[in-house]
């Protein structure tokens, strides 16, 4: 990995289209300064564009099912058949936990490093993205690995937004899928770019801020205002404003007006075309067209804290999303560590493990926890 003197940091500001990226998106229109007329609020059946470019559909496979409740013995059958097929995707990815001793024994002699994703991964998904807390058992778990290896969440909302919901101020955050990344300061660090601040948190502690999209935010607040507005009369959307990037939501949205949704999203985003859409668990998220993703977060911090020799470093990135896929990727191809996919239904992922859900990242995190104490104890 180049260092930080090394990193063509200049073309995070050129606009490149992001390379290789696994996650659906789409490059739109031409910018409008003003709050542009054009986005009419369309009548219900003239949805062709999102119909078109594959919008529809991937809002439509955007978040696995919720597990049916097995109350008849036709549904527990179904329900069994669900299992083979998930039993069958497992032999690709096999179950972190179960895994547990081939992971730790790759880690002989090597700091391990932990990157966790926020939503679905420490929190369980929940229909209010404001009541999206973790149990006092996560919380403890993660503090626990925090206290033995570095640790950094990586996630799509806002740096402070995540900070609000973890609140540990040992580790390091990356928000707006990695485009909002605070880290403590460190005197050996020498970054020599204007998207790099040394800062004082809220805390009063020292910390470093690496913000490679600032210059987007007055676009991302001005996109947030009008998308407030085009959606007030849908119910149950609703838009955030993640300083780097917004996400219009659509969980609580009734299914027939998805297209709705999409159209008027699609027909704001026209006018900027460094913007581009990607999709989360039933939501939009409209990011900065920069070459900048959660991989490069994950490259940027553990270069940033010292920890790119893989001769030395074993990073493990949990996370449930298609924006973590490029975490996975770089952890991946480097052959630099292991990512771990939380998916209760088969996927296809560049992660090497998996895990069903939260309980099972909680107990991943703390059979970590506990051999790092017998490891220690065994040591003296
Ligand atoms: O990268 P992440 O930490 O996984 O963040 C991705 C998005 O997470 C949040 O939305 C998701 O979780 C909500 C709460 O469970 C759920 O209601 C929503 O449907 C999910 O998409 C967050 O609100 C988004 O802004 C993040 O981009």
């Amino acid at each position: 990995m180049a260092s930080f003197d090394q990193m063509d940091l200049s073309s995070v500001n050129a606009f490149p289209v992001l390379a290789d990226s696994t996650i659906s998106q789409t490059i739109l229109g031409f910018h409008s300064s003003v709050f542009s007329n054009s986005v009419s609020k369309k009548k219900p059946g003239k949805f062709d564009d999102v119909r078109s470019n594959g919008w529809l559909d991937a809002m439509q496979s955007s978040s696995p099912p919720r597990k049916k409740m097995v109350k008849d013995i036709a549904i527990e059958l179904a329900s069994d058949d669900t299992d083979v097929v998930y039993y069958s995707w497992m032999l690709k990815y096999p179950s972190a936990l179960k895994s547990f001793h081939h992971i730790v024994n790759r880690a002989h002699k090597k700091k391990i490093v932990i990157f966790l994703d926020y939503d679905g991964t420490l929190s369980p998904i929940v229909d209010d993205p404001n009541r999206a807390f973790m149990s006092i058992d996560m919380h403890t778990a993660v503090k626990g690995v925090a206290k033995y290896f570095p640790t950094a969440i990586i996630s799509g909302r806002s740096c402070d937004k995540v900070y609000e919901l973890v609140g540990l101020t040992e580790i390091s955050y990356a928000g707006s899928h990695g485009m909002d990344i605070i880290f403590p300061a460190k005197d050996t660090i020498s970054i020599n770019h204007t998207n790099y601040i040394r800062s004082t948190h809220k805390q009063g502690k020292k910390v470093n801020l690496f913000q490679p999209a600032r210059e987007f935010i007055p676009v991302i607040n001005e996109v947030f205002r009008i998308l407030v507005e085009v959606t007030k009369d849908i119910p149950g959307a609703f838009v955030e404003n993640h300083k780097f990037c917004t996400s219009v939501h659509y969980r609580n949205v009734d299914e027939k007006s998805w297209p709705i949704i999409a159209q008027r999203v699609h027909d704001v985003l026209k006018d900027y075309p460094r913007l581009i859409l990607t999709h989360g668990r039933k939501v939009l998220e409209i990011r900065p067209l920069i070459d900048w993703d959660k991989g490069k977060a994950v490259e940027f911090l553990l270069e940033s804290l010292g920890l790119s020799n893989i001769n030395d470093v074993l990073p493990i990135y949990i996370g449930d999303d298609r924006t973590d896929e490029d975490a996975f990727k770089v952890l991946r191809e480097g052959n630099r560590g292991y990512g771990i996919l939380v998916s209760s239904v088969p996927k296809e992922s560049k992660a090497f493990f998996s895990l069903r859900d939260t309980f099972e990242v909680k107990e991943f995190l703390k059979s970590l926890v506990k051999w790092k104490e017998q490891m220690s104890a065994t040591d003296k």
